[in-house]
């Protein structure tokens, strides 16, 4: 599709994003910034992608009629999901039928919005490592599991859910019930089941962005981003940084996975691969078939960030990866649970050298609901997360 049109006329490249938080507001600005007619679609009003896209929608995301109906109404070009919980089966009978093309491919979609599917494809089809897991059903089958080989300390998450959601580590056997119920809570779309993982004991962690684009031919060209270095608390990114300086052995490790498993999922976009790193070791954790958190750390680091990468690759366009300065990113929770908070020190956070910031509008604010992230690029990585992580702190939520 190297043919773009002029939004809002009958020429129109019309894309629709499926979830509209944060990630999908700077693709959706990166989309129009190439004169794209985008739609915006999340569960609940005033989501940040649905103010800034052309057209904003509220669905269940997750339920099959809805999302055909809305699919077959606006009849986009390109579907691109941004959240896992979507009904993928129907995103799939609909790329089946010819009505839409789903990023990267309605199957990676369903594959990924599910645990067990991906763990299933890397470990067991495509032999790549991984902790050792299993899939369990009841808190007995849990239990089982563990005294069966996953063994403590182990990490238990919902088979369905994100950002840390659900998921709890467990030391020992007085932690599995509670590890349980907090899964049976957490989960994005109730469902009974949690696959538990045995604890990695990694060095560091890391998000390989991988984005499949077309090259100048026509075909699918492989290419990766430097490392984007992370720190998760309670499964949920706080802080990130590029390039993490990583070993040769253990980049190109990382790279190999990181092409198996994009490969197999195929299409065309952006990939954030998940891995774990001790020594020259690495293991696949999971994979985002879209722009990842983590990354977000790449609009102070990159030429083109990685939204920027993943809108130029689901239109067919060329991609350059190539790191512009070391840099940093830091999270911004709420601190508070209400509606239309407000920020103070902005002008204190930005005061600090090479800092950037972004609020992202979420109508209403938990106290760990991420609302916005600091930036920052400096001439190396230390001080950058030091200068991003300053900048985070000085920025004062709430209650308006
Ligand atoms: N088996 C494991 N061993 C050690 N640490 C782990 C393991 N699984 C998860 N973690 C830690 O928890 C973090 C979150 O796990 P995971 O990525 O599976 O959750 P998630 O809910 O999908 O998060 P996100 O949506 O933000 O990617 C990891 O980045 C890592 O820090
Ligand atoms: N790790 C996945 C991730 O970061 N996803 C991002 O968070 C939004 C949901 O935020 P919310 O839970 O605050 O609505 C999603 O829409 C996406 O942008
Ligand atoms: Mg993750």
């Amino acid at each position: 599709m190297t043919t773009l049109g002029t939004p809002l006329s009958p020429s129109a490249t019309r894309v629709m994003l499926l979830g509209s938080g944060e990630l999908g507001k700077e693709v959706l600005i990166a989309l129009q910034r190439l004169g794209v007619e985008t739609i915006a679609v999340d569960r609940y009003e005033n989501a940040p992608g649905q103010q800034v896209a052309h057209h904003a929608r509220t669905i269940t995301m997750s339920d099959p009629a809805q999302l055909r109906a809305l699919i077959e109404a606006e009849k986009p070009q390109l579907v691109v999901p941004e959240i896992e919980a979507i009904a993928t089966p129907m995103l799939q009978q609909l790329e089946d039928a010819g009505v839409v093309r789903v990023i990267p491919t309605a199957r990676a979609a369903r594959l990924t919005m599910d645990r067990e599917g991906i763990r299933r494809l890397a470990a067991e089809t495509l032999g790549v490592p991984t902790s050792p897991y299993k899939f369990c059903d009841s808190l007995a089958e849990l239990q089982a599991a563990i005294d069966d080989g996953i063994g403590y300390p182990c990490i238990v998450k919902p088979v369905m859910s994100s950002s840390g959601k659900g998921q709890s580590k467990i030391d020992g056997a007085a932690d599995v019930q509670k590890a349980w119920d907090y899964a049976m809570a957490g989960g994005r779309v109730s469902h009974g089941r949690v696959i538990v993982e045995g604890f990695i004991d990694f060095d560091y962690e890391i998000t390989l962005l991988t984005v499949r684009a077309l090259d100048g031919t026509g075909a699918v060209q492989t290419q990766f981003c430097e490392p984007i270095g992370h720190v998760q608390v309670s499964g949920d990114y706080v802080e990130s940084w590029q390039p993490h300086p990583m070993a040769p052995v253990a980049l190109q490790k990382a790279q190999q996975i990181a092409q198996a498993v994009t490969a197999d999922l195929g299409g065309q976009g952006l990939f954030g691969v998940e891995l774990f790193v001790k020594g020259d070791q690495v293991w696949f954790s999971e994979v985002s078939p879209r722009p990842h958190d983590t990354g977000m750390v790449t609009m102070a680091t990159q030429w083109q960030n990685e939204f920027e990468l993943h809108a130029r690759a689901i239109l067919g366009l060329p991609v350059d990866t190539t790191l512009k300065s070391p840099g940093a990113s830091a999270v911004v929770y709420g601190g508070v649970d209400a509606t239309g908070i407000v920020f103070d020190g902005v002008a204190d956070a930005l005061a600090v050298p090479g800092v950037d910031l972004r609020l992202f509008g979420k109508p209403e604010s938990f106290s760990k609901r991420r609302m916005g992230v600091a930036l920052a690029h400096a001439a190396d990585i230390d001080t950058a997360r030091r200068n991003a992580k300053e900048a985070a702190s000085r920025v004062k939520p709430r209650q308006a």
